[in-house]
């Protein structure tokens, strides 16, 4: 199987394309191709494929095997590969995910390569049974996750895929390996959920480090930090638009408040390209 090993912000993928379906064995491939000892290395394994909606479509198996609904660093990354390779032309193009419908993505091209990706990233959905939590609220804020005899406040946003913010004093020192896993797991999230730990600087920053579904401890989450804006502004922290500034850099968010939809900016870069035994 050929493969390209990509990344956006260090949250890093085996990219296939050319596969006119997900394969049958893809949450096993995805197993034993992610596995930073055994493997290729990854945190999930991503698919472009044809679609009938929209110019592509990409599914996203998690390292676990599990299946992601949506993936804005993966996004972007497909966004990057189909331009680079010569499979679109000119600077717009549409994606179809899984959870979050056909995406619009505006291609930022530096030297003939896609250096910067901007993602329609659609509406938030803030009703807690949709995100799904088992809190029939609408949002979720301000409510309490209890793991081991601590409590955490959290917001709950998803954005095609489930997150739950947790703003902590001092996201560096914070404990991502003790209470992630706990938190992803708990029962008020019947589909698990990705955890975002947040740290708000500014009115137009925030530093974020996330406990991903499926994934573990990730460098970057595209989703998570568009889950953590549209927090941090309803919560009165940011403003609408704000840095997102994760453990591998930075993206820039922007809720729109108009058209109530969610714009992500950021990179998405080409480590190399192989070919494996599937
Ligand atoms: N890293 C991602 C999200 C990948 C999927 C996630 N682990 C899930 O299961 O929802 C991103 O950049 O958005």
């Amino acid at each position: 199987m050929e493969f390209t090993k990509m990344h956006g912000l260090g949250n890093d993928f085996i990219v296939v394309a050319g596969e006119q379906a997900l394969p049958d064995n893809a949450a096993e491939l995805a197993i034993r191709l992610c596995h930073r000892f055994f493997g290729i290395g990854a945190d999930g394994l991503v698919y472009i494929l044809p679609s009938e909606k929209a110019d592509f479509r990409m599914r996203i198996i998690n390292s676990d095997g599990s299946e992601a609904e949506q993936c804005g660093n993966a996004i972007r990354c497909v966004a990057k590969y189909v331009h680079d390779n010569g499979l679109a032309s000119g600077t717009k193009l549409t994606i179809e995910t899984l959870g979050a419908g056909v995406q619009p993505v505006v291609l930022q091209v530096e030297d003939g390569q896609v250096a910067q990706v901007t993602v329609d990233m659609g509406r938030p959905i803030l009703n807690g049974l949709d995100v799904p939590t088992t809190i029939d609220a609408n949002p979720v804020i301000g409510h309490s996750v209890e793991v081991d005899g601590r409590e955490f406040k959290f917001t709950a946003v998803s954005m095609g895929n489930p997150h739950c913010v947790i703003y902590v004093d001092d996201v560096a020192g914070f404990d991502l390996a003790a209470w992630g896993p706990k938190l992803e797991t708990h029962p008020l999230f019947p589909r698990k959920i990705n955890v975002e730990f947040a740290t708000v600087h500014s009115r137009g920053q925030v530093d974020m480090r996330v406990w991903e579904r499926g994934a573990g401890p990730t460098l970057a989450c595209g989703t998570g930090a568009c889950a953590t804006l549209v927090s941090s502004a309803l919560n009165g922290l940011t403003d609408r638009e704000a840095t997102i500034s994760l453990a591998g850099g930075d993206l820039r968010i922007r809720w729109d408040e108009t058209s109530d939809r969610v714009y992500m900016t950021g990179p998405a870069a080409v480590v190399y390209a192989g070919t494996v035994d599937a």
